[in-house]
């Protein structure tokens, strides 16, 4: 075909013009792209970086889930390196691949609780809200509740009411649980935490965790089968793989910049070609790729534009701030016992080898649980006696301690308001500042709401070389101070009845590490990424350092959306893939309701 490269997937004939392009085929792209094609008249393009998997087991089989980090489907990008790791730069993959990020990750399917998302609209956007947000997170999915005998194991009970039934994301429990999941579910009763349903906006305690797989195939169901899939036959609904796209072009008129098409090519030396866009460009390339596209396309800061020889064309200094990540940090157990555990996986050719056989011919046992059933979002004052202590360490800090010294004013402005939120959140009872995964002796500790901060920054003019992403980790101390106490309650929980029978003992970071210094030193050594960068263009008030506005447009540019991770103003306490569908799928509407969606439906 003259006007492309790469290959068109849907369909032989790239358009000149599009009512819509979508950047990116990921999580949040394809959610939108399959929304707005629902209505015949409006025709839409999908351009992105990476292909079409080949349904490798290491991307359907849930027991595999996590594979695909690493290969020719990732980005394969690293955080720079980072001051609190001490110089350390931690890898962060990201999809590259029709599917994004959810072709990657691990199919655990949560919301975060209701203080999280009523927090959005505290910082100054009206309607985010968890009442606002839940019809989307149940037009999403289509949920199964678990198999009779899971549920009954288990006693895990779900109301129907909170779920959606008629979404293309296929979600429900997995039909096989590790053994060991009977022990954390008996300490956590031992402890006094309270076990809830994750999907009532009370994601606090512990909970049985729901993964995005498919009752049936038992596979990963991920926005390509959900929402790729099911628009591909559409004929207004085109994709094009292979092709990264390297500008977003805009015309200046009367004072108001306006997008006018977008700038595509296969590689660093190919050609660069384009499509017109009649309505609006969607950038839904993550919250690493997001804001780099807007800096190489003149959208951000000056002073940063000016040293990657960028023109400015829309002054945004906010664009790629207020960068954060959960982190992540395991502390680690082995056990002596002769329940089965996930690593016999690994360490047990005949083990598994018989599960391959049971997951090939019945679609049952370890192969199909991407591990993850049962997970802890707590309070501080759950998990920790220090509450008092850090909230006035907290009180007595200052905002700026979190901050890169580069930081425009108006982000730290925003950032305050964000400052103060955090510390309420120290002291609430409805806001889980710590999540716990058990992994078999493994306690994975996960900081839910950090303080520091970081930037995306485009390294040079051209998109093909990688953002520069400090992710900040640990900038702040008193998100050390959280980790800290999280350490100590990973020893309490493997004291507890229920793990003790498990006979754990510690080998990381060691029982010998005690004093706060060594915890500290062992906290810096060895955290990394929960894989859920956000915030980098974050929705809020242009004065507080908002990149896009409460309908998800850029500022100072018309007919441009953003609609992935990138506008969470502050993460949830929760992981983020359900959340970004749910902002997805709200972001359609929205767009569905312009009066530009309205024109073109009429056409
Ligand atoms: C290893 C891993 C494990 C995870 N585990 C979980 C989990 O178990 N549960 C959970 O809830 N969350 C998990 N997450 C996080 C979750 O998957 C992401 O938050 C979510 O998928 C992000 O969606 P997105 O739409 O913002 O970006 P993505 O889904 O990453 O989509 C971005 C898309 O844009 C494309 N793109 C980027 N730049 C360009 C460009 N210039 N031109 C064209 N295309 C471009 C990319 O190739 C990609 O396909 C995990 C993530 C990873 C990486």
């Amino acid at each position: 075909h003259p006007l492309f490269s790469g290959k068109v997937v849907s369909r032989a004939d790239l358009l000149p013009e599009y009512d819509y392009v979508v950047v990116g085929a990921g999580t949040s792209g394809l959610t939108v792209a399959n929304r707005l094609t629902e209505q015949k008249n409006v025709n839409v393009l999908v351009i992105e970086a990476g292909d079409l998997d080949k349904n490798e087991d290491f991307v359907t089989i849930p027991g595999l889930a996590g594979g695909a980090a690493g290969t020719k489907y990732d980005w394969n990008v690293t955080y720079t390196a980072n001051e609190g790791l001490g110089g350390r730069k931690v890898p962060i993959p990201q999809g590259k691949i029709v599917g994004g990020s959810s072709k990657l990750n691990r199919l655990i399917f949560d919301r975060g609780s209701k203080s999280d998302y009523d927090g959005w609209e505290s910082l100054g956007n009206k309607g985010w809200n968890f009442a606002g947000l839940l019809p989307y997170f149940k037009k999403n999915e289509k949920f199964t509740p678990p198999t009779k005998e899971i549920a009954a194991q288990y006693d895990i009970k779900n109301d129907l009411k909170n779920h959606g039934d008629k979404g293309y994301m296929q979600t429900t429990f997995s039909p096989f649980f590790w053994p060991t999941t009977k022990n954390i579910v008996k300490a956590t009763k031992a402890l006094g935490i309270p076990i809830n349903d994750q999907a009532t906006g009370n994601a606090i305690g512990g909970f049985f965790c729901p993964h995005n797989q498919d009752p049936v195939t038992v596979t990963r169901s991920s926005a390509d089968e959900a929402y790729y899939d099911t628009a591909v036959k559409r004929q207004n609904f085109h994709v094009i793989t292979g092709q990264q796209v390297s500008r977003i072009v805009t015309k200046k008129s009367n004072g108001a910049v306006k997008v006018t098409g977008i700038e595509f090519a296969s590689s660093a030396s190919a050609k660069r070609q384009s499509v017109k866009v009649k309505q609006e460009a969607i950038i839904a390339a993550g919250a690493l790729f997001t804001p780099q596209l807007l800096q190489v396309s003149g959208i951000g800061d000056p002073a940063l534009l000016k040293t990657i020889n960028v023109t400015t064309v829309v002054e945004l200094p906010a664009v790629g701030h207020n960068l954060h990540d959960h982190v992540l940090l395991a502390v680690a157990n082995t056990l002596n016992t002769t329940l089965i555990t996930s690593g016999s996986l690994r360490s047990n050719a005949t083990f598994a080898a018989e599960a391959r056989k049971q997951y090939d011919t019945e679609k049952k046992g370890p192969l199909t649980s991407p591990t993850g059933d049962f997970l802890l979002f707590l309070p501080l004052q759950t998990y920790s006696n220090a509450t008092s202590a850090i909230a006035s360490q907290a009180k007595a800090g200052k905002a700026s301690a979190s901050l890169p010294s580069d930081t425009p004013p108006e982000v730290a402005k925003g950032y305050q308001a964000q400052y103060a939120s955090l510390n309420e959140k120290l002291v609430a009872k409805d806001s889980a500042i710590l999540e716990i995964i058990w992994g078999d002796g493994t306690v994975i500790l996960g900081l839910q709401h950090p303080y520091s901060r970081g930037s995306v920054k485009a390294a040079s003019s051209s998109v093909f070389d990688a953002p520069l992403a400090d992710v900040g980790f640990l900038r702040n101390p008193i998100d050390v101070a959280l980790l800290r106490e999280g350490i100590h309650f990973a020893r309490r929980l493997v004291k507890t009845e229920g793990i003790t029978e498990l006979k754990p003992v510690e080998v990381a970071p060691g029982a010998n590490v005690t004093s706060d210094a060594d915890l500290d030193a062992f906290i810096r050594r060895s955290s990394s990424t929960l894989f859920h960068p956000a915030g980098s263009c974050k929705m809020g008030p242009k004065d507080q350092g908002g990149v896009v506005d409460s309908e998800l447009k850029v500022y100072g540019v018309e007919g441009l959306r953003i609609v992935d991770a990138s506008v969470m103003p502050i993460l949830p306490a929760a992981h983020t893939m359900t959340t970004v569908y749910a902002v997805a799928e709200k972001a359609a509407d929205i767009i569905r309701g312009s009066a530009a969606y309205k024109a073109a439906c009429l056409e």
